[in-house]
């Protein structure tokens, strides 16, 4: 294992940014949330507590043990972690008179402390909170303070433990990053070689050890950039030991099976394709709601899954293209998060497939993905492939799927997909597609009266897809669009384009 830093998470909606933080400066951590803290091991370096929505005050608060890592490891409260070691050892974490949320400014800083090194007096801090420290406990020495808060940060003599009321994570603390890299760097000693090109070779000799030396892998391959860059690292570890499965769920983009299989075919991958377009339209005949729609894909999916392991002698083995977002939503501190989409391919692996999972990306955030498929030189087209879902135009047909929507949606999606390259917008876009509405409406062509079906036009930008903003594409190209798929698309009348953010919207419309 890497050096690492282990991040105690209380719930707050910042815990991701300390993880990205800290990646940023090539350092490995991971989440945990505090139900879960592990032992400590030599490879743990540093704890950070996280924020939290929840209040010392509340007798039902995270009030976990945290002796295991006091004194021993270098730790940094944040924000509820700050208030939560001065409680704990006597202080008063009081409701602030006025509640504190956004910009404030350190107006004295403890310059000779190492976490506080470089920082300027007058850097702007995020503030976000309404409890705050009001007698620090006794041994502990305030080495920052805001016009506000007398305990903007505090030391514990004679040991490395601190505590910070602002979030050095948000980038509207200017200096956060230097404080983070003080605390990470200089307290800590981590050396900062967790770079992409390391965890390749790293995640190549785990792989290795944890495969057995005859064991075959399954892999499901999409085209898109998650399993491509696992099936590129399974690849160097085991090669040819390695199945890639390329299923056509007849709910892919226009040609694409046969442009992905060909790419795959390129790069020296093991992969079949294999044509289930019936089973699952049988699958989804008759369903309309999102949520039958999507467990019948999964269902599908897996079933194909299992018919292929079948065929493979000394299968022993299903890999996945699992990313660190995933992992992280289903051990949420609150219990796993309240279902708003399921997931093709999260949970219910039959146990009769008998395959074990290995997941090499299990870890990585998806810039982090497409920084390790750089590395390890995948395509740029594939790198930079839009994300596009599992479940595919099954969920971009709202209503029940039939072969001939699924048509009419390839040729406008086509369409516009190409329309974005062409006007060299493709990459400014995060994610882009085309949504078949279940409504009809009234139009003229050439005179005549035409009562057909409206598609609505989705593009975002975003890091992550956790949040969202509608890109505000030119006009003249939505004309451009709009113009090439009404007179193309026989069957589609009317265009419009989708001006809704993630949140309070998604990205896919079911
Ligand atoms: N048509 C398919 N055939 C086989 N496996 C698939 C297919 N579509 C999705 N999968 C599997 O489901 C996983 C999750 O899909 P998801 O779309 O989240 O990731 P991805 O396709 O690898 O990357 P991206 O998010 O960039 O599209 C994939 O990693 C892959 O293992
Ligand atoms: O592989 C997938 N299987 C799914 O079931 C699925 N549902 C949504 N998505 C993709 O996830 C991102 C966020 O989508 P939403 O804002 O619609 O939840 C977007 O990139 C979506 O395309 C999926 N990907
Ligand atoms: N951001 C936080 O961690 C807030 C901690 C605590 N809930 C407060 O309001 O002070
Ligand atoms: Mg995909």
């Amino acid at each position: 294992m890497p050096q690492q830093i282990l991040i105690l998470d209380f719930g707050s909606q910042y815990t991701q940014l300390i993880a990205r933080r800290i990646r940023e400066l090539n350092v490995y951590c991971e989440i945990h949330p505090f139900t879960h803290a592990p032992d400590l091991t030599e490879d743990i370096r540093g704890v950070v507590l996280s924020g939290s929505p929840c209040s010392v005050r509340d007798p039902e608060a995270p009030n976990p043990d945290l002796s295991r890592y006091l004194g021993k490891v270098p730790v940094l409260g944040v924000c509820y972690g700050a208030q939560l070691l001065a409680s704990q050892n006597g202080g008063d974490v009081l409701p602030a008179t006025i509640r504190e949320y956004g910009r404030a400014r350190l107006a004295s800083i403890d310059q000779s402390n190492p976490l506080m090194r470089e920082l300027t007096v007058d850097s702007q801090v995020w503030m976000s909170h309404g409890d705050t420290i009001k007698t620090l406990p006794a041994g502990f020495d305030i080495i920052a303070s805001t016009p506000e808060v007398d305990v903007a940060a505090y030391h514990v003599q004679g040991q490395p433990t601190y505590g910070i009321q602002f979030h050095p994570e948000v980038t509207h603390s200017t200096e956060g990053k230097l404080l983070m890299r003080n605390f990470v760097v200089d307290i800590c000693g981590c050396d900062q070689s967790w770079t992409p090109e390391h965890f390749v070779d790293s995640m190549v000799l785990a792989l290795q050890h944890t495969i057995g030396p005859d064991d075959k892998v399954i892999l499901g391959l999409s085209g898109g950039v998650d399993s491509s860059v696992a099936a590129l690292l399974l690849h160097r570890a085991i090669g040819p030991r390695l199945h890639g499965i390329f299923v056509n769920n007849g709910l892919l983009r226009k040609d694409e099976f046969e442009s992905v299989l060909h790419s795959y075919k390129d790069l020296g991958l093991n992969v079949r394709g294999v044509d289930a377009s019936q089973e699952f339209y049988a699958a989804l005949a008759g369903i309309s709601d999102p949520e039958g729609k999507r467990k019948a894909i999964g269902r599908t999916f897996v079933e194909i899954f299992d018919q292929e392991a079948q065929k493979v002698a000394g299968a022993r083995w299903l890999a996945q293209g699992t990313i660190y977002p995933d992992v992280i939503e289903s051990v949420s501190v609150k219990g796993p998060a309240v279902t708003i989409k399921s997931h093709h391919n999260v949970g219910g692996l039959p146990e009769k497939m008998n395959l074990k999972i290995v997941e090499p990306l299990r870890a990585l955030f998806k810039d982090e993905v497409r920084q390790v498929g750089d590395a390890l030189e995948l395509p740029h087209n594939i790198l930079h492939r839009h994300p596009f879902p599992g479940p595919g135009l099954g969920i971009r047909i709202l209503g029940d799927v039939t072969p001939h929507k699924v048509d009419l949606l390839q040729r406008a999606d086509a369409i516009f997909i190409d329309g974005l390259r062409e006007f060299g917008l493709y990459e400014q876009v995060w994610q882009a597609g085309v949504m078949l509405l279940p409504i009809q409406s009234v139009g003229v062509m050439g005179d005549e009266r035409t009562y057909e079906q409206v598609v609505a036009l989705r593009a975002v930008t975003s890091v992550d897809g956790m949040t969202a903003d509608w890109a505000h594409l030119p006009y003249d190209f939505l004309a451009h669009v709009s113009n090439k798929i009404i007179n193309q698309v026989r069957g589609i009348n009317r265009v419009v384009y989708d001006i809704s953010s993630k949140p309070p919207a998604t990205i896919e419309w079911e």
